[in-house]
């Protein structure tokens, strides 16, 4: 860890800043949305803009917003109960939000994401023009899910990866993680000998904090998933500070962020293109090839496309521009949109095995454009 990093006692000028407030910050102990601390968020993101910082709001409480308004007290385990409450919960939410930003002279814009359709060259472009234009604009996007109909990406789970995620897409000076607590402890507050740690240089030195605890009942991924879309953000040129939506006011409200609150970690590489992040981390893929270790070494050494001769082996049942997995003797290697559909590949494959003379495909399985390599796990 280099002993002369320190943590920042400001934040930067004019930044770009991704703010993420959870479920568990935007819902009463009885279920209800806190309309005051939505109107707190509205007044410091106000209080951003004016300062001259681009503010994209993270928000979620869909599921928690629209669980009382269906008579349900608690959190159903059916996907379809979640949907609908989602679906219900958001527009009652987003309301809200409206209401509380226009009276302080903001434009709030929904923008409702699912992983698979940013992972997709023409919508990555779509949904990073549409940000571009918002923000120019001086409107406040506010992004959750899209929970209605996302049943696999983010499988209606937490919103810390969105966010991460939507960093990416913004290149976003500042990631702000809003929850419960006053940022990462050694252990879950009020276990025994429990520390906070306020300065993170690098997420491999977290080996030893344990982010098992669960969080509250409403929010959904606890410490562990705050950490992990941290690690991501800061991998890719974006600070992160995770703190308790009730200092808010501290920490974005003045000259100074105060030193005693929340966890800063410090940016660990410099921004990368966003759309391979998307389908590295987010998308969930349709299928994988099995490839020989020429074509894993073009992939993985060569930084080349992956081309039809590599391929020795289909899995599953995919459409061409579905993300799929490119797998080795060794393992995962990579994921990338596929050119072909599962079953062009398979009458190539077959035509192989039968000696009879394929068509002359030359278009890549997987572009380089189109391929994202995964970190290698032991
Ligand atoms: N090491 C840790 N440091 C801080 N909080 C932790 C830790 N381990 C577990 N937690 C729990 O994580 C919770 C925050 O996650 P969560 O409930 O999902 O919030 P949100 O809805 O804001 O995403 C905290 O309430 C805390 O109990
Ligand atoms: N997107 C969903 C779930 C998100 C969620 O609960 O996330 P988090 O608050 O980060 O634990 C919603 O708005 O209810």
């Amino acid at each position: 860890m280099p002993g002369s990093a320190r943590r920042p006692d400001a934040l930067p000028e004019r930044a770009r800043i991704v703010l993420k407030i959870g479920s568990s910050s935007l819902t009463r102990p009885d279920g209800g949305l806190d309309l005051n601390r939505i109107d707190v968020i509205s007044a410091l993101v106000a209080g951003l803009r004016g300062r001259g910082h681009d503010v994209v709001l993270v928000a979620s409480g869909a599921v928690a917003a629209g669980l009382p308004t269906l008579g349900m007290v608690q959190r159903p385990a059916e996907l379809r109960l979640l949907q609908a409450a989602a679906s219900v919960g958001q527009s009652r939410i987003m309301g809200r939000w409206e209401a509380s930003m226009s009276v302080r002279g903001l434009v709030a814009a929904q923008v409702l994401l699912t992983a698979h359709d940013v992972a997709v060259r023409d919508h990555y472009r779509t949904v990073r023009e549409t940000f571009d234009a918002l923000l120019s604009m001086g409107a406040v996007p506010v992004v959750n899910e899209n929970d209605a109909v996302a049943n696999t990406e983010f499988n209606l789970g937490d919103n810390d990866y969105l966010a991460a995620l939507v960093s990416h897409l913004v290149t976003a000076d500042l990631l702000i993680l809003f929850t419960d607590v006053d940022g990462l402890w050694t252990a879950r507050p009020g276990s025994a000998g429990a520390e906070p740690i306020r300065l993170v240089t690098d997420p491999a030195h977290l080996a030893s904090v344990d982010v098992t605890g669960r969080g509250s009942s409403l929010g959904t991924g606890g410490m562990r998933t705050k950490v992990q879309a941290a690690t991501l953000a800061c991998s890719s040129g974006t600070a992160t500070i995770i703190a308790s939506a009730a200092d808010a006011v501290e920490i974005l409200g003045g000259a100074q962020v105060p030193q005693d609150k929340g966890t800063w970690f410090l940016p660990t590489g410099p921004h990368r293109p966003s759309r391979r992040l998307w389908m590295a981390h987010a998308s969930l893929p349709q299928g994988r090839v099995l490839v020989d270790d020429g074509a894993a070494q073009a992939v993985t050494v060569g930084k080349k496309s992956l081309l039809l001769p590599g391929v020795i082996g289909v899995d599953g049942d995919f459409e061409s521009g579905s993300v799929i997995e490119i797998v080795g003797a060794t393992g995962l290697l990579a994921r990338g949109i596929c050119r072909y559909s599962a079953a062009d590949l398979r009458e190539v494959l077959e035509a192989r095995r039968d000696g009879t003379p394929a068509p002359d495909h030359v278009t890549p399985v997987i572009h380089r454009d189109d391929l994202a390599e995964l970190p290698r796990t032991a």
